[in-house]
């Protein structure tokens, strides 16, 4: 469990966190949402310990970090999948981190087998691709058996394949009942990966809340019918006092469900030839509430004009 309390740091006259209070459970994977600059990586510094807060406190399983007693132990994380001495093999980087933090050799090829590092835990981490870098990096994360672990943009940079595993692998430590903490600014990713949100922009907390219950209140549910009688459904529904928008030959209505509605057409003796509701998705979400809160507005639409044009993309889980 990680819970922030207040917590705000500034650099200079950028108020980079700003009075962020949040908490992230166990057995559940949490994203850590915000446009680029949001402040997404200063706050995991701060969980860390290596930062300290201008005020405010964060805590992980109700201590400090620097109060831990066996930090490694408690508290896994991914930073920065590139810092590794590249003339060291991931074998040597990690019993080099184990031996320095009282943790037994024998863990080193525990989890270089998890992270599927084994055949290749020889070679030099500095010819790794970024895909085996982020293993090694988990693999590091996981020597000491925490069960807290903090991921920031793992997925960056990573191929469809490399995505696919590290989302997989952290379904699997959530269902270890380990407390995984993942931040990213990739909208379609979090919905696939992540139950909970907390969502930031700007250094403020906009949402905290299930990822589904996030899409639902942000995001306004329709309906989308098409019908050979579109003129009598279209009065028999403006009767109810629903919202109805045209859209080439259908109607896009708001405010009732798909069973009512088709109840509604029954009885108006309208044939329908699709009625399917569309479901809000985490893009819109994610634009609607952050609003004026993003730091750069043009990232956020080219994202959001770029997930538009490959379709839209739901909460499929
Ligand atoms: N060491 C620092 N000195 C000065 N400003 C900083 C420092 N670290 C971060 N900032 C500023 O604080 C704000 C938040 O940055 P942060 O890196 O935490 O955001 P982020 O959400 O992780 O974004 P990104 O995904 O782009 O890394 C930004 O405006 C950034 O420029």
């Amino acid at each position: 469990m990680i819970e922030a309390q207040g917590l705000t740091k500034r650099y200079g006259k950028t108020l980079a966190v700003d009075d962020l209070s949040f908490s992230v459970k166990a057995g559940r994977v949490t994203g850590f949402l915000g446009p680029n600059g949001a402040g997404k990586s200063t706050t995991m510094r701060m969980v860390l310990g290596l930062d300290t807060p201008t005020s405010g406190t964060v805590r992980i399983d109700g201590k400090r970090y620097r109060d831990l007693k066996d930090p490694l132990r408690t508290v896994g994380a991914l930073l920065d999948a590139k810092w590794v001495h590249p003339n060291r093999s991931a074998r040597a980087h990690l019993a080099w981190m184990a031996r320095s933090n009282r943790i037994p050799a024998a863990r080193v090829d525990e989890v270089l087998d998890v992270v599927g590092l084994t055949a290749v835990a020889g070679k030099n981490a500095g010819g790794f691709s970024l895909g085996m870098s982020q293993r090694l990096g988990i693999a590091a994360a996981l020597l000491g058996d925490p069960q807290v672990l903090l991921f920031d943009e793992p997925v960056n940079g990573l191929d469809p394949e490399g995505i696919l595993w590290i989302r997989r692998f952290m379904h699997r430590l959530a269902e270890e009942g380990r407390t995984v903490f993942v931040s990213s600014h990739l909208l379609s990713e979090m919905a696939l990966t992540a139950q909970e949100l907390v969502v930031i922009g700007r250094g403020k907390l906009i949402a905290q809340t299930s990822t589904e219950d996030f899409v639902a209140q942000a995001t306004e549910n329709t309906v989308r019918v098409r019908s050979p009688q579109l003129d009598e459904l279209r009065s028999a529904l403006g009767r109810t006092g629903v919202h109805l928008k045209d859209d080439g030959g259908a109607l896009v209505v708001s405010g009732m469900d798909a069973a009512e509605i088709g109840e509604l057409a029954a009885r108006t003796g309208a044939v329908l030839h699709e009625l399917s509701p569309q479901r809000g998705s985490l893009e819109e979400a994610f634009m609607q509430l952050t609003g004026d809160s993003v730091e750069y507005h043009t990232d956020v639409a080219a994202e959001a004009a770029q997930l538009l044009a490959t379709g839209p993309q739901g909460v499929t889980r």
